[in-house]
């Protein structure tokens, strides 16, 4: 029997469970898997879960860092195809960390269930496991370095610009080259190679410094965690735990506005990643340029109002917007228009144009 005969055939169920979990954990990852064909869509969705096992246990402000540290540590020895180390291990030990049944989110459902994951996951091809695993166990692995970092003090104080972009390259940068091992699998020209592993970890760091710069209240009451340097803070004159008093609002505003323009600085190169990636596969051009779009107008909102990212107010774009914005690629947007669309996000609220039935 070949090798692709003797892999466990993906249980239908399963899958379908993925794709529902998906949908409960992240709203970016929902509508991408969304807007992806098959096989690609599923392809996203088990390498999306995989990661979130990991960063729902970094965001666990209830779990003292030292545990945090040795289930992720554990959790990249599941992942390691040489160690045999199992799921059932990592299940066990988080086990005592769960939230009681009637406290149980979507995100420690998936904590909770991991096995099902992971056993999901490695009944998919071969070359999809290879191009998952090593990003996905640099993400594991570079949380579990952050978490010990700060282990002292409990949530993570980022210091510096260099460890802001280091943070997010374990973050994000890591899914963006997953992504991108993903739908290059196949044949695909050196040099639009070259371009894709170029900007994939830029469109990581984009869409992350986009979400620090607006969620700087939520990453601070919630998960005790400060992401604006410390050192930007320093030169505005706040310590890093004043940022949301009231006195230091505008202050702490022009960092938020200093973190959303270094976020800006990637929008080039994520349009560049967009205007090469191959189509193949079940990969679609809208699964990557909606989250590209959404960033573009968050943007636009965060620097029309920082100080919002510092309460419970927040800064998000309106529903109708992220509706025009799905519609809009979804009925054919390509890549010739992402560069006017673009413009327009970045301009004003995005509304669909009219169509002729109008
Ligand atoms: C090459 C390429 C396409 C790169 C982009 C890589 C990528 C999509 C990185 C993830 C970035 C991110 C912060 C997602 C938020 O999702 P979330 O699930 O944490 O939270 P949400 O519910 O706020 O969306």
């Amino acid at each position: 029997m070949s090798q692709q005969d003797e892999r466990p055939r993906v249980d239908q169920a399963d899958l379908q469970w993925c794709h529902e979990s998906v949908q409960g954990v992240s709203r970016t990852f929902a509508l991408t898997v969304d807007v992806l064909d098959e096989p690609m869509s599923s392809y996203i969705c088990l390498g999306y879960l995989v990661c979130r096992i990991a960063d729902t246990v970094e965001d666990a402000s209830h779990i003292p860092p030292t545990d945090q540290a040795e289930l992720l540590r554990t959790y990249d020895a599941v992942l390691d195809p040489d160690d045999d180390t199992g799921a059932e291990r990592f299940a066990s030990e988080v086990e005592p960390h769960l939230p009681a049944e009637e406290e149980m989110t979507d995100d420690w459902a998936v904590v909770r269930d991991s096995p099902r994951v992971l056993q999901t996951f490695q009944s998919l091809p071969e070359d999809v496991q290879h191009a998952v695993v090593p990003p996905a166990r640099e993400l594991v692995q570079g949380m579990a370095e952050f978490v010990e970092r700060y282990d002292d003090r409990g949530g993570l104080r980022i210091q510096t610009r260099s460890e802001l972009e280091e943070y997010c390259y374990y973050a994000a940068g890591t899914v963006g080259n997953l992504i991108t091992n993903l739908v290059t699998r196949h044949d695909v020209a050196a040099d639009r190679r070259r371009r894709l592993y170029d900007t994939a970890e830029e469109f990581g760091l984009l869409l992350q410094l986009v979400n620090i710069s607006k969620d700087v209240y939520d990453d601070y009451t919630a998960e005790d965690n400060v992401y604006l340097p410390a050192e930007w803070l320093r030169d505005a004159g706040v310590p890093q735990e004043e940022i949301i008093e009231d006195e230091h609002e505008e202050n702490a505003a022009s960092v938020v506005r200093r973190t959303a323009e270094f976020a800006g600085s990637f929008l080039d190169d994520a349009q560049t990643y967009l205007e090469t990636v191959p189509l193949r596969d079940g990969n679609t051009l809208e699964a990557w340029a909606i989250p590209f779009l959404l960033a573009v107008g968050t943007l636009r909102e965060l620097l029309s109002r920082p100080e919002d990212a510092l309460s419970a107010k927040g800064v998000k774009i309106s529903r109708q917007e992220v509706l025009a914005v799905v519609t809009e690629m979804r009925d054919g947007g390509s890549r010739d228009s992402l560069e006017e669309l673009r413009r327009e996000v970045a301009a004003g609220p995005y509304h669909a144009s009219p169509s002729n039935a109008d």
